[in-house]
């Protein structure tokens, strides 16, 4: 499903003293079955982009299209439950969310609670555990006694219990270790390949957009202010130096080698173009390189 954003402003708290305009026409498509990656700042307004995407914020002024359904300011919160459960958002550390005596009544609250009868959610819940890589036995165990990894998985198979054809992450690997990080991004990779979602994370973790997004959108202060593929809004290296946003570590060291005077027809994004890349520039110069 694709989401649409045109000329989207969002402000909290109009007229009152506290009124903030968070969002400031924003204008984008959110293409179906695409990864797409948010970054910027701290307070820049990507939460409250999110958070349009299901229409738990509904903008103040403008459209959000999610699929063919129209959102403005004007829309009535009476239809939007089935819409909502279209769009599943994980939330950051959405672990701390877990609230079940065991891990497979935690993921089985949501389709229990949407009119299935305990059995069909119990067989939904072993089913969505098993997508998420999580093993059998954990299923009768207290969430709480799994590793942050775990539990994280835990909450999204909670999500994708409901079946939603968008899956919006705010910062799905925040707080893990680098395996916890990898793993959690593989996931949503074979999520994407075999079930055909549309995925949308906000992230602070340049490697992730630069190994799984399609698209990415640069926020600040309430504007989009660059968007494109990695490829195009990595390559601008000087511009996003000059916003303070971090660069993809291959990118950021071709860069550096650049001033050096080695030439790259693009910047690499990945530690294996990286690799490719060194050993042709080596090769042009009749070296090998090991
Ligand atoms: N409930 C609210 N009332 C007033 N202002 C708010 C509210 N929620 C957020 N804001 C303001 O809106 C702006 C955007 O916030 P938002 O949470 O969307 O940013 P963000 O880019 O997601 O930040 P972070 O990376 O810290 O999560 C910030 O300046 C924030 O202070």
């Amino acid at each position: 499903m694709a989401i649409t954003f045109k000329e989207v402003t969002y402000t909290y708290s109009p007229d009152t003293p506290f009124e903030f305009e968070a969002l400031k026409n924003i204008s984008t498509k959110i293409e179906d079955n695409s990864v797409t990656a948010i970054i910027g700042h701290t307070g820049s307004g990507k939460s409250t982009l999110l958070q349009h995407l299901n229409a738990l914020l509904k903008p103040t002024g403008g459209t959000v299209l999610i699929g063919d359904t129209a959102i403005t300011s004007e829309t009535s919160n009476k239809n939007l439950k089935p819409l909502r459960k279209k769009v599943g958002i994980v939330f950051q550390f959405p672990e701390k969310q877990l609230f079940a005596e065991t891990v497979e009544k935690d993921i089985a609250f949501g389709p229990e609670n949407f009119g299935n009868t305990t059995e069909e959610a119990s067989q939904v819940a072993k089913r969505m555990a098993g997508l998420v890589g999580l093993p059998a036995e954990v299923l009768s165990r207290s969430p709480f006694e799994l590793s942050g990894g775990q539990m994280r998985r835990v909450a999204i198979a909670g999500v994708l219990a409901m079946q939603p054809e968008v899956l919006v992450l705010d910062e799905p690997t925040a707080g893990l270790d680098p395996r916890g990080r990898r793993e959690i991004m593989q996931l949503f990779t074979k999520l994407q390949n075999t079930q055909k979602f549309t995925i949308v994370l906000v992230t602070h973790q340049m490697e992730d957009v630069a190994n799984y997004a399609d698209h990415v959108i640069v926020m600040e202060a309430g504007k989009i202010v660059k968007e494109g593929s990695p490829r195009t809004v990595f390559a601008d290296v000087e511009w996003l130096h000059e916003k303070q946003l971090d660069v993809p570590a291959s990118t950021e060291f071709a860069f550096e080698m650049q001033k050096r005077g080695f030439h790259f027809t693009q910047f690499p994004l990945t530690e294996s173009e990286l690799a490719d890349d060194i050993a042709d520039l080596f090769k042009k110069r009749g070296q090998t390189h090991e």
